[in-house]
Order: C-alpha cells, then structure tokens, then sequence
C-alpha cells in the first residue's frame, strides 16, 4: 500500500493568478486526494483500517496472481508464517519465523514470476550494496494452475519511511536521508539504477513489538482453490523504530543505459520531469527521486505532490519555472501536457518554490540553515538530468553535509 501525504496547506489561501489557471483543471483531483491523504503514525489501531481497502485487493487471488496464505501456515517446511508485513503491485510479504534458526524473517512472495528482476539483481550485488535491504534465501511455491510463485527470504524490518515519517525526530530523519543517499551512491558505483525510489521502499530498523495473530483476517472463500486470509500489515509503534534504514525492492532496477517500455514512475510524485517526456530512467532520475525523499525527510511535506504525472508537472513547473522548450511535445506521464509548461514567460508561485516550502514547513529553522538546504535541493532538482548532481557528488557537497553535522549524523 502506497500512501503519499500531500501538502495543499496553502491552497485556497496564497492562490494567486497563475496559481489558480493550473489549479483549475486539477482542483477535483486535489479535492479527491485529501481524502486518501496519509496518516503519519505507525500506531493506527486495526479497528480504524478496512481489509477491504487497505489490504492487497481481493481480485488479486481470485486471478491467482496472490499466492494464498493462512496464518500459522508452514512454508518450504522451514517458515512458520506468525503474522502479515505489507503488500505490493508484486507481492505480498509476511512475517515468519524461521523454525531452524527461531528467527523472524520476511517472506516476500512474489506474483507469478514478477520478482525475478529483483532476485537477479539481489544475486548480482550480494551484500556489496551499503543500506540495501540483503536477500537471504529464495524458494518456489506452486500456486493456482501450477504456477510458480518466487519467494524471497529477508531480514525482518520495520515499518516504511511513508508511514511514520512525521513523527521521527529530525536527527533520524537526517540520518535516513544520509544512509539513502549511500545506498543509492553505492548502487550506482554498481552500475545500477534503482527506477523506483519513493517512501515505501525505504525500511526503518526497529525492535518487533510484542505481538499476536492478526486482529482481524479476512478468510479468501471456500472456493479459492486454497485457504487463505487478508489482514492488515503487523503495527510497529514509533518507539520501537531505530534510526537506521535500509532500501528495499529492486524489482524494477535496471543497468545502467537500458531502453526500457514504461519510463514514468509510481507514484508519479518521485518521478524525475524528463520520464514524464519519454527519456528513460537514470542515475540522474534516481537523484531526482531521492531529492524529492530528501525533501520530505526534511520538510515532512512531499515537494511536488500529485497522483498523477499532470498535477506532479504543473507543481513542478509552480516551484522551479518553466520546463526545457525542447520537450514540448513529449509528454507522456498521463493526462494532457499544459502548452504553459514549456512558455518561457511562465512564473513560479512564490509559495511553491523550494525558498516557499522550506518556509513555510520549517519556519523554526534559521535563514542560513534554510539556504543550505535549499542548495542541496536545487543541485537535484535541475530539470537537465545531465546539469545534475550525481549521488557520489552530493555525498562530499559541503551543504549537504553541513546539514548533516547540524543534525549529529556523521
Ligand atoms: N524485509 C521487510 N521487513 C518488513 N516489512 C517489509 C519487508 N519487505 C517488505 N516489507 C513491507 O511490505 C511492503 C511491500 O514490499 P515491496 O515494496 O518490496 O513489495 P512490491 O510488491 O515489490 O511493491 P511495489 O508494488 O511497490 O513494487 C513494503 O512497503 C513494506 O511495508
């Protein structure tokens, strides 16, 4: 489940002209995203979720892309399933307890073949890959109509950094910011582009809470071809989150250079502007993606927020200006392109830019403290990718890292 909390805080309120022309082709959207926006706590009580729509949907097993699974269920004769961790487009992932070892582990068990990338990849690097989540084991499950589904073996984490962001002190903040921007330095030294990073695939550590079966399941009907249930994902309450992270789900990541079919990225709001005009992934969108994460680590607000590649554009283009001429006619993120996009007289609205949000989200922050952060993010956030700054560069950036030492990460 992908959550992402948006920041419409000054909506309505410092509209100005050219504010409102944009908005006013996307305002139902806006209108209809506040009502998906995210909570920021890991402590929501399983009363106030509904399987039904939090929980990976239903249909998914009915076409036997899900593998199902029952709670106390014994896999590969070696894992013990105790309890449910999340779910993906790919996957669902479930807490276990291997009974060789009495550790827990993770168990993502994959749709058909679809992690096949992600465990070649994981092969490939091995443990090479600085704060990258580390695959331990791998095995096969027969599902629906003899159809294998890949299971990955992985260390137990804790909750994403979308779901409790709000609440981390800074200090961890800063310090995840630090450990990804590692981790994602290190992939690309790799040769490795990740494609697809965003708040959901970024893990923080944590001490597991006491638990029990899940609150409530959901079981699939008798005439699944196997049982199974629906539950929501194990709480972990923010005291128990370390502030350590690790980066997870490589099952889109690509070598550097290849041509791939689907350039944007989901959600749109990690999307680098030129995947949204037909150029395929890179170094450089990865940096884009982690400007965007960085900002909200820092911010606790999403820089350009969106559901889709139309509203994550016209915010874009609000914050930074217009985009290059040379990509008029390529858009291709969903929806329509905006001819004022592209328009040379285009302005920014003051509120939108990055000097704007880091006002308004961080007004307890000095101005000098403000500026750093502000030339950290604009070394990113360039819409040439090659004028961007590369992950190995911004390692040593002396404003990132004053940044740094300002928040004790080292
Ligand atoms: N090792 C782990 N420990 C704890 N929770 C995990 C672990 N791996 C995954 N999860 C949880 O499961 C969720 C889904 O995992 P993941 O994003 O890898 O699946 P996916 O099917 O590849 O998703 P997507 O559609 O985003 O590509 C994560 O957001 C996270 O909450």
């Amino acid at each position: 489940m992908k959550q992402v909390s948006h920041d419409n805080s000054s909506l309505g309120t410092c509209a100005s002209a050219s504010f409102v022309l944009f908005l006013s082709e996307c305002l139902p959207a806006a209108a209809s995203i506040a009502t998906i926006v995210s909570s920021d706590s890991c402590e929501l009580g399983s009363d106030e979720y509904d399987i039904d729509e939090y929980a990976e949907p239903y249909k998914g097993y009915v076409k036997g892309l899900y593998y199902p699974v029952e709670i106390g269920e014994e896999l590969d004769e070696k894992y013990v399933v105790e309890h449910k961790l999340g779910h993906g487009g790919f996957s669902t992932v479930w807490m276990a307890r291997d009974k060789t070892t009495s550790k827990l582990v993770a168990l993502k068990i994959g749709v058909g073949r679809a992690t096949e990338t992600e465990i070649a990849m994981q092969t490939e690097l091995g443990t090479s890959v600085a704060n990258l989540l580390a695959l331990q084991a791998v095995f096969n499950l027969q599902g629906k109509d003899e159809q294998c589904h890949r299971v990955l073996v992985y260390p137990l984490l804790g909750p994403s950094l979308q779901s409790c962001l709000g609440k981390m002190p800074m200090q961890y903040r800063m310090n995840a910011a630090k450990q990804l921007l590692c981790a994602i330095a290190s992939l690309h030294e790799k040769g490795i582009v990740h494609r697809d990073l965003n708040s959901a695939n970024v893990l923080w550590h944590a001490t597991t809470p006491e638990y029990s079966k899940p609150a409530k399941t959901l079981s699939l009907p008798s005439s699944s071809w196997k049982p199974g249930v629906r539950t929501l994902p194990l709480e972990f309450p923010t005291s128990l989150v370390k502030k350590d992270i690790s980066l997870g789900d490589l099952g889109l990541a690509i070598k550097a250079g290849t041509s791939v079919s689907m350039k944007v990225q989901s959600p749109a709001a990690y999307c680098a502007p030129e995947r949204f005009h037909d150029v395929n992934p890179s170094y450089a969108s990865d940096v884009w993606s982690f400007m965007c994460l960085f900002a909200e680590l820092y911010t606790g607000v999403i820089p350009f927020p969106g559901p889709g590649g139309k509203m994550v554009s016209m915010y874009i283009v609000l914050g930074l200006g217009p985009m290059p001429a040379t990509w008029e006619g390529k858009y291709n993120g969903g929806g329509e392109a905006d001819s004022r996009w592209y328009d040379p007289r285009t302005t920014t609205e003051p509120v939108r830019t990055i000097q704007g949000l880091l006002e308004r989200t961080r007004p307890e922050a000095d101005q000098t403290e403000r500026n750093l952060v502000e030339s950290v993010l604009m070394k990113g956030f360039c819409y040439l990718p090659e004028q961007r700054i590369s992950a190995a560069a911004l390692m040593t950036d002396p404003a990132f890292n004053a940044v740094m030492d300002k928040y004790g990460v080292s």
